[in-house]
């Protein structure tokens, strides 16, 4: 772990030995935290906080250090992907898109660290002035999934460093090893020890920590909306702020006068990229009612002839599932799907092949005849499994979308731009897109309406959530008041 500037093992000793999902050889051995370890971080990160330099470094020379870092992790890119794609099983052409998004990621919030120099106000009382500063929030608690482990670790990293932030970070249990290599180039950049500090350790210990600790100021989450509602609970103690980035049920809506085959590509990138562990995964299909034969018949056609395998073959289209209890919670789905009626048009299983025994592979896998009411449709199913409802009008598309607890992301497909605007003005969605599936990067807002979270990432809006802002009220001609005679 990474503590205070410093490599350590965890005070108790314990290891863990991360696996490579497609086979399940042991790629390397982590230190596994606990309380403790997360008490001497928080307690690093909070000394930096209060005394250090970061806090109080000119904006600018925040920002150049984090150029510094887009550098060095783009002239690592390779090393950096590769060790994703061992640890998470998606493809190398994923992981190499992740690092550039990374690096584009410390890029913008360098440039963005000293444009906002605060406001001055109107005051409405006379020889004053009135003026907004934006001061960083404070330490930090960041918590991230397995899925795009130092994606989803630059998306809280970045912007906390630009606003001057130290911080805690706790990497999911099973894919720690890219966010732990990150430490290495904070320390060439020039990042001082104790402002970013590395925990690795379960959630139930480590990230229960960081969420308690009164030390902590702000606790940024990314991750299932089961432990979402935990960390909102222990934050309440001490008032701490959060952000919250959970997950969808997100719907892909295709109208009958798209593109076809261009509906039907993205259809499949939409739910079976990343074996559809993707938080935006646009895992119902709403297809209008005359289409439905037609494109259902194709998209199953396509499923059916993905490439699985190690995503180190620059054959394979899709990797395996991230565990053997992920995959088992897939699998739980899919007899669900079955038992609750929907009709099983492809997939459903482990695929056949020696190459496959070790890995915890499932095919992609098609349920037609969907409702809104089913399991399979309404819960996060993260796994490479598609759920087809038809609509007749585009009021029935937009009410179907909207029936979610879920509130993450969205696409619809038409050509007519009128219809393209007032459904995405109705989806109560954080992103929608229309006639395209899944592009984010860092200029835009990402987060979820409803209980896909609380607060944004990336864009403006992602650097303000490390932020204080303080009204400075300045008396230019203080004089007795004499209220009290
Ligand atoms: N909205 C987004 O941007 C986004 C991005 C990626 C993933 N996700 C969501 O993440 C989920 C998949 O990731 P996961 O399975 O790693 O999620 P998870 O909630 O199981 O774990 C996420 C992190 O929380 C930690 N954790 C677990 N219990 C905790 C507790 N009690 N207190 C504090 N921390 C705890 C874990 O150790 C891990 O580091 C999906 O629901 C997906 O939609 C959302
Ligand atoms: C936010 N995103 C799309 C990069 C990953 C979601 O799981």
């Amino acid at each position: 772990m990474w503590i205070n500037g410093e490599w350590v093992y965890a005070e108790d000793g314990q290891t863990r030995s991360i696996i490579n999902p497609c086979n399940q050889e042991v790629i390397s051995v982590v230190a596994e935290g606990n309380r403790t370890d997360a008490q001497n971080a928080i307690k690093a990160a909070r000394k930096a906080f209060d005394e250090g330099e970061w806090p109080r470094l000119p904006a600018p020379e925040r920002g150049e250090k984090l150029r510094r870092i887009a550098s060095l992790i783009r002239e690592e890119k390779h090393e950096f992907a590769r060790l994703e794609t061992l640890n998470t099983g998606k493809t190398l052409a994923e992981s190499e898109a992740d690092m550039d998004d990374i690096a584009s990621v410390f890029d913008y919030y360098a440039g963005l660290a000293d444009k906002d120099g605060g406001e001055m106000l109107h005051s409405p009382l006379k020889n004053s002035e009135s003026k907004v500063v934006r001061e960083p929030v404070g330490v930090c608690g960041m918590i991230t999934p397995w899925n795009y482990p130092l994606l989803q670790a630059s998306w809280k990293l970045a912007p906390a460093l630009a606003a001057g932030c130290t911080m805690v970070l706790k990497p999911s249990e099973i894919t720690p090893l890219t966010t732990l290599k990150l430490a290495g180039l904070l320390e060439k950049a020039g990042i001082p020890k104790g402002v970013v500090n590395i925990v690795t350790g379960p959630g139930e210990t480590v990230g229960a920590e960081l969420s308690e600790s009164a030390d902590v100021d702000l606790i940024s989450f990314t991750g299932g909306i089961e432990t979402g509602w935990k960390i909102m609970k222990a934050a309440s103690r001490n008032m701490k702020k959060i952000a919250l980035e959970l997950g969808g049920k997100n719907p892909n809506i295709i109208f009958a006068d798209s593109d076809f085959e261009t509906a039907v590509d993205y259809a499949l990138n939409a739910v079976f990229f990343h074996a559809g562990q993707v938080c935006s995964a646009g895992a119902r299909l709403l297809i209008e009612e005359k289409w439905h034969d037609r494109f259902v018949k194709a998209v199953v056609e396509r499923a059916k002839r993905i490439r699985l395998g190690s995503g180190l073959n620059p054959d394979t289209q899709m990797g395996p599932l991230i565990s053997a209890e992920h995959r088992d919670k897939v699998e739980k789905y899919i007899a669900i799907g079955i038992r609750e009626g929907a009709k099983l048009l492809t997939g459903g299983k482990r695929p056949d092949g020696p190459e496959f025994a070790r890995g915890f592979f499932i095919e992609p896998t098609i349920f037609d005849h969907c409702t809104s009411d089913m399991r399979i449709v309404k819960e996060e199913t993260f796994g490479p499994i598609l759920t087809v409802e038809t609509f007749q009008t585009e009021e029935e598309a937009i009410s179907l979308a909207n029936d979610t607890i879920y509130g993450l992301a969205g696409a619809v497909w038409t050509q007519d731009m009128n219809r393209a605007e007032r459904v995405s003005r109705a989806l109560r969605m954080g992103t929608v897109w229309i006639n395209d599936y899944h592009p984010y990067f860092p200029q835009a807002p990402w987060g979820g309406y409803k209980q896909s979270g609380i607060g944004r990432e990336l864009g403006k809006t992602g650097l303000e959530e490390y932020t204080e802002q303080k009204h400075v009220y300045k008396n230019l001609q203080p004089q007795p008041l004499r209220w009290f005679g």
